[in-house]
């Protein structure tokens, strides 16, 4: 099928480099002309295990192109998804400006024929009625502009499209993999033609062509109306953000009573009604879209004069819980005026590049403002030279660098490779050999025997 991907971040590019890996005919439409140069000469600007790599493939194989050319992008696409950014606003709304200027570029750009309008971005509820309100803005504008040679009024133009709204569920991180393993896709539309045409999109995919295991179950399509794919999206990711901020305030627990929240956190997750996976206690969570999407839910709520007690709990917790590296420092080091800290990791998860409300940030603010030099290491951004949001952060090459001279190291971001450093080494040329986990990710005992004075988050 021929499709337009229009915005290609995190989301969009992994969006339409996929689709082409399985046959599709792409076009991806960005607005910034620095990203297209580098996609069309085959670079991704974005890492993303696995991205480059298909790619590469999918440009060989002429199945994607990249553009700024939005008009050139509509013509193109018989689906046209919208996959551009939702930051939060100041006040937690979601910031729609973005998805506006696409939704009425589209309008402004369609041409006859059937088209299905996609919103892949997360968008606050009721979002796909106005997108479509907004294009037929697009339409009327451009209806404006007809003039007929001849005087009287132009023909009216025609367009047929229908919204579908199809949310996203790809971590950063293992976004490919996840594209191609998805635990379900859901369409959201008022149209049974757009929901055949997205289900024949998805077809090799759900028939697991894709995945890992070819044999599995046919993914699970879930189709709703266009408010209630919305609201899934927000009550997801609202969930696993409160999923966190439970095991987290039990790990504030166990440290008091002097149980092991990892051993919990087996011993609950076991039980199938609670699931195993991101009990995780640690320093709380982050990136581009926990923080920002439950802050819009609760916004939504606050529209129709509803008080979201979970949700602000979930948040509360989690704030509380960013300082958490901080309190075990001062626990440690008493003093932090003077001293020097190393963050093993900045970015708010591994395997991604991406330092958007990375608690590594709230850390380093922390402790400038107690008057604590502040190193870092991170596979990832050491290497980029992208150093935005780390002024005053001196930013090492390599972890035993980082170690040289320090009075603590905190693990911030769980990269694989922290398993299999020289520890015993770094111990030896620190002043002071502690190391806070706020990942609980390392084995207390090896770092012992390494030398370090291991504290962990709950345990
Ligand atoms: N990052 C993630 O892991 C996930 C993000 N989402 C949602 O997907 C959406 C996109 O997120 P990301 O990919 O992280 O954003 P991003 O910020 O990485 O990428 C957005 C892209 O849109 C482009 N853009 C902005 N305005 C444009 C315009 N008028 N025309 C063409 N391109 C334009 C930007 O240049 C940028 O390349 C957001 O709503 C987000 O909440 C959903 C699931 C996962
Ligand atoms: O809407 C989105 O953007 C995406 O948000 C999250 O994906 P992502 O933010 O990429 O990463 P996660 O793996 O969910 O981690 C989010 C944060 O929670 C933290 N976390 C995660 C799991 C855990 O057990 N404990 C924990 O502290 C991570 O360190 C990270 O800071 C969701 O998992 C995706 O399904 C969703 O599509």
């Amino acid at each position: 099928m021929r499709v337009c991907v229009i915005g290609t971040g995190y989301v969009g590019l992994v969006t339409g480099v996929c689709l082409a890996h399985i046959g599709h005919q792409v076009v991806c439409v960005d607005n910034n002309e620095e990203k297209v140069k580098l996609m069309q000469s085959g670079q991704s600007p974005i890492y993303e295990p696995g991205l480059s790599e298909l790619m590469t493939e999918a440009i060989r194989e002429e199945k994607i192109s990249f553009t700024t050319d939005l008009e050139a992008g509509v013509q193109h696409g018989e689906i046209l998804f919208i996959a551009v950014g939702t930051p939060p606003l100041p006040t937690g709304e979601s910031d729609t400006r973005y998805v506006e200027a696409v939704a009425r570029g589209i309008g402004e750009h369609l041409t006859d024929g059937y088209k299905v309008i996609v919103n892949k971005s997360t968008v606050p509820i009721g979002s796909g009625d106005w997108v479509r309100m907004i294009v037929l803005d697009g339409v009327a504008e451009r209806q404006k502009t007809l003039v007929p040679s001849g005087g009287g009024t132009a023909t009216e133009i025609a367009v047929d499209f229908d919204v579908v709204s199809n949310p996203e569920f790809l971590r950063e991180g293992s976004a490919i993999f996840d594209t191609f393993n998805p635990d379900r896709i859901v369409l959201g539309s008022n149209g049974d033609r757009a929901i055949a045409m997205m289900k024949d999109l998805y077809a090799p995919i759900v028939s697991r062509q894709f995945s890992e295991d070819k044999s599995g179950p046919t993914v699970p399509v879930v189709v709703t109306d266009l408010n209630s794919a919305e609201m899934v999206k927000y009550a997801s990711n609202a969930f696993l953000a409160t999923k966190i901020s439970f095991i987290n305030e039990v790990a504030n627990i166990c440290d008091r009573v002097g149980a092991d929240v990892t051993q919990v956190a087996q011993g609950i997750g076991l039980d199938s009604r609670i699931g195993s996976r991101f009990l995780q206690a640690g320093i709380g969570w982050g990136g581009s879209c926990f923080p920002k999407d439950v802050l819009a839910l609760i916004h939504t709520a606050s529209d129709y004069g509803y008080t979201t007690d979970l949700l602000n709990a979930t948040v509360s917790v989690n704030k509380r819980q960013r300082m958490i590296a901080l309190e075990k420092l001062q626990q440690m080091l008493k003093i932090l005026k003077g001293k020097t800290v190393g963050l093993l990791g900045l970015t708010f998860k591994p395997d991604t590049d991406d330092m958007r409300d990375a608690p590594a940030l709230d850390l380093i603010d922390n402790l400038h403002r107690l008057g604590t030099k502040v190193k870092a290491y991170d596979p990832l951004i050491s290497q980029s030279g992208m150093r935005h949001g780390l002024s005053n952060v001196i930013v090492e090459t390599d972890p035993e660098l980082l170690a040289d001279g320090c009075d603590a190291l905190v693990l911030v971001t769980d990269w694989k490779q922290f398993k299999g450093l020289d520890y015993a080494k770094m111990a030896k040329s620190m002043q002071n050999p502690v190391m806070i986990d706020g990942r609980n990710f390392l084995d207390r005992a090896a770092l012992q025997a390494a030398g370090f004075q291991y504290v962990g988050v709950g345990r």
